[in-house]
């Protein structure tokens, strides 16, 4: 478990983060996204104790890692590991000299070291790799010993900093799965940093929305995903683009619930107005350890607003935009311009 309260950075008179409040489980992954320039990596830099907050605490195991100076800091670190952009690897060292780096540098015993090693890139499937120098591998690989270099010393919490960006989405996945075995396995508890809204939806049990140093939003996934009135939600569930409605048509966006609304809601809804709902685009996802949909339909304007509306209530759908009462209704038939 980690819990970050009132953490601050700040360089001089430039406040980068503004008392962050973030608790992530034990063996929960936690998630923080936000824009370019939020103030992620400074996050991860001072998360991983790489560098000093300026004020607020980060308790890991019950202990704050943040107060801690010397030889009680470099003990501390143990307590995080990280798992940075593209592996970062040193390039004159095998994958296993790399996963054995942490621990000669704690001074774990030779023999050990080695059977670590072997149980480490077994574990992330790159044993066969063992001998390989980080050029000779792909991002994917590097990414898996770079994994596997972050748990060396058994570490409470995992960082994982923007490690997914600049791979392709199959290779993605097989992180984002390796990720979740591990903190299956291992329970340990991993916060996510990254700007891929795929990566937290697949991923994480809780998201957090950082934005110029403080944090905007957060919740459970699973709860966030529902709210109607969020940004966060819509980026996790970004709908795409919808086709043009039939002439005559009013425009409804909807939100669901597809754990409880029947998957045959749009036949069950055009059955209750006498009238054919035409569906304009369409997002059904898994987020977090729920079915959510997005969707735009499109109702003939003939049918009354209220009518439709209250049809889409009481199958559990949720507007989330309403067609324009004052937009002018097109005859049905009537070209779409
Ligand atoms: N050492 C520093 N001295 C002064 N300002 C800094 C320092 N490090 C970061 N900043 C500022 O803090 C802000 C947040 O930077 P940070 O790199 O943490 O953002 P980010 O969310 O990781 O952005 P990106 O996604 O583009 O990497 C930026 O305005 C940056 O200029």
């Amino acid at each position: 478990m980690i819990e970050i309260s009132g953490l601050t950075k700040s360089y001089g008179s430039t406040v980068v983060l503004d008392g962050i409040d973030l608790t992530v489980g034990d063996a929960q992954i936690g998630a923080v996204v936000g824009p370019s320039g939020a103030g992620k990596s400074t996050l991860a830099r001072t998360v991983n104790l790489l560098e000093r907050p300026t004020s607020g605490s980060i308790v890991v195991n019950g202990q704050d890692l943040a107060s801690l100076r010397g030889a009680d800091l470099r003990a501390a670190r143990r307590e995080i590991g990280t798992v940075f952009q593209s592996a970062n690897l040193l390039r004159r060292l095998t994958a296993a000299e790399n996963v054995a780096l942490p621990l000669r540098h704690h001074g774990v015993p030779e023999h050990q070291v080695k059977r670590r090693v072997h149980a480490l890139l077994d574990r992330v499937g790159m044993l066969h790799r063992a001998r390989h120098y980080p050029s000779q591998l792909s991002g994917g690989q590097r990414q898996r010993v770079g994994i596997a270099r972050g748990l060396a010393l058994g570490p409470s919490v995992l960082l994982s900093d923007e490690a997914t960006s600049g791979l392709d989405p199959e290779t993605t996945l097989s992180i984002t799965t390796l990720l979740r075995e591990l903190r299956d396995d291992l329970g340990v508890t991993i916060l996510v940093i990254t700007h891929e809204m795929d990566v937290v939806r697949g991923l994480a049990d809780h998201v957090a929305r950082l934005d110029h140093g403080r944090i905007i939003e957060q919740g459970p996934v699973d709860q966030v995903v529902r709210r109607s009135d969020s940004e966060l939600s819509r980026a996790l569930l970004p709908l795409p683009p919808a086709v043009p409605a039939p002439a005559g048509h009013r425009t409804w966006t909807l939100r669901y619930d597809a754990a409880t609304v029947s998957p045959f809601w749009v036949a069950e809804v055009s059955r209750d107005l006498g009238s054919d709902l035409a569906v304009l685009s369409a997002l059904v996802e898994e987020a977090g350890r729920t079915g959510v949909g997005r969707v735009t339909v499109a109702v003939d304007g003939r049918v009354d607003a209220g009518s439709v509306e209250r049809a889409l209530v009481s199958r559990g759908l949720v507007p989330e935009q309403r067609p324009d009462a004052e937009a002018p209704v097109r005859a049905v038939g009537e070209a779409v311009a």
